[in-house]
């Protein structure tokens, strides 16, 4: 459990970092100095310095099971952004973190509260919320937030153990990855923009077996078992995050082929939700119509069993969405841009963009169909939603200044 001890200053009310002797991480804002620690209380005689007001740190989270892509994402999102993710310089080995430029993505498994033993023994699995310490996570991720460093804890995937913490400086973006992002309604609340990864079982356990037989030497027995005893807790606790997300990659078996259940060829589903602040909906030819479009022509190479566009607005969990879907894969990646040319709204900062970065990133999972196609361009929203909510927060203080 986490001790959070509130010192009010009366004479501060700047956003700053702050660290003390004792190698915690302190922040001064809106008057109170806050110290977050994860273990020992913290001697209140400390001296520290503060530095400037900083810029906030944009969040966003984006939930999905074990085995469904994240990290595959979590690259294609930090490429947008330029400059390689690596785990922290001179850390952890097994750290779960990746840093570059803009972006620190933290994987939420580090707020599990039992380790591999503990949840043994306890009977519950890393997607039980009794697993995961749900207020360190509020805590630390309000608390970078709010411009703050924190000591985050690490959970070693190699060893099932809790290591000792990393510090997590604020980035311009932090990003919250894994199980949980959206479980908890105080963390959920510092989202600026969520995002769902639904995987259907069909195609989850094609891709788990493809990586825990070939990668990890597991027996196809044991990976069918791991499944079946993850399903009621994902069922109960992972799934219904989906009804929160701004934006959700729903990823099926294709209907082009009767019967298939191959997993190779894929139906993919961008629903985006209507009404976000600083968020517009990509859209086929007619915002707002509803479109079939079979691109495959003159332009666009396509072998058995082709590719089929479909866009137009719908309903999600009482929400109003609109929904992009392509099912099939490309034979050749550079005729995509015939694709991206019909495409609006996909915030793209030349002609081309989405073609470019998909063939940057060839050789990564899904990059022939639409589930890389909808994460590139999912990339590409959340860098314009953070460049408008930059210039919005920036036009505010000037604004504050001036009053
Ligand atoms: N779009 C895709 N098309 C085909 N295979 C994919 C796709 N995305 C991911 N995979 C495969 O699924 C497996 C899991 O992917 P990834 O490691 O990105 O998932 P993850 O959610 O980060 O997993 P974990 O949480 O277990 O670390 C990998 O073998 C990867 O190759
Ligand atoms: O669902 C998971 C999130 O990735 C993992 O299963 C969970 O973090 C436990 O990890 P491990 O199996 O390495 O102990």
């Amino acid at each position: 459990m986490a001790v959070c001890t509130v010192y009010t200053v009366q004479t501060l009310n700047s956003t700053c970092s702050i660290s003390n002797p004792n190698k915690t991480h302190l922040g001064f804002h809106q008057k109170q100095v806050v110290l977050y620690r994860t273990s020992k209380k913290i001697k209140k005689q400390s001296t520290f310095t503060c530095s400037a007001a900083k810029e906030k740190t944009v969040v966003i989270g984006l939930a999905a099971d074990s085995g469904c892509g994240k990290s595959t994402f979590m690259r294609r999102l930090t490429n947008v952004f330029g400059g390689a993710a690596e785990p922290p310089k001179g850390g952890n080995p097994d750290s779960n973190t990746l840093i570059s430029d803009m972006t620190t993505v933290i994987c939420l498994d580090d707020y599990h509260s039992l380790d591999r033993t503990g949840r043994k023994k306890e009977g519950v699995t890393a997607l039980d919320p009794k697993a995961n310490n749900f207020d360190l996570m509020y805590e630390q991720v309000k608390a970078i937030k709010e411009g703050i460093a924190v000591d985050k804890p690490i959970y070693n995937h190699v060893s099932g153990l809790l290591d000792p913490p990393e510090l997590i400086k604020p980035p311009k973006i932090l990003v919250i990855e894994g199980l949980h992002p959206m479980y908890d309604q105080r963390v959920r609340d510092l989202l600026d923009f969520s995002i769902y990864l639904d995987i259907s079982d069909d195609v989850k356990f094609a891709w788990k077996i493809q990586r825990d037989m070939a990668e990890r030497g597991h027996s196809l027995e044991s990976i069918k078992a791991s499944i079946r005893a993850r399903k009621p807790d994902f069922d109960a606790y992972i799934d219904p995050q989906k009804q929160y997300a701004d934006a959700v990659i729903e990823v099926l078996p294709t209907q082009l082929i009767p019967g298939d259940n191959e997993g190779k060829v894929l139906r993919v589903r961008l629903i985006m939700k209507e009404g976000v602040k600083y968020f517009n909906p990509v859209y086929l030819f007619d915002e707002g119509s509803s479109i079939s479009w079979i691109p495959c022509g003159r332009k666009l190479t396509c072998s058995y069993p082709g590719i089929k566009f479909s866009y137009g607005p719908d309903t999600y969990f009482g929400h109003e969405v609109s929904v992009l879907e392509m099912d099939g894969q490309f034979d050749r990646l550079d005729e995509l841009i015939y694709v991206e040319s019909h495409l609006s709204n996909i915030s793209t900062k030349f002609y081309g963009e989405v073609t470019q970065q998909m063939l940057k990133l060839s050789d990564f999972p899904g990059s022939n169909n639409g589930t890389g196609l909808f994460q590139t361009i999912v990339g590409l929203k959340i860098r314009d939603l953070y460049e408008q909510l930059i210039a919005a927060k920036a036009a505010a203080s000037l604004q504050a200044t001036k009053a």
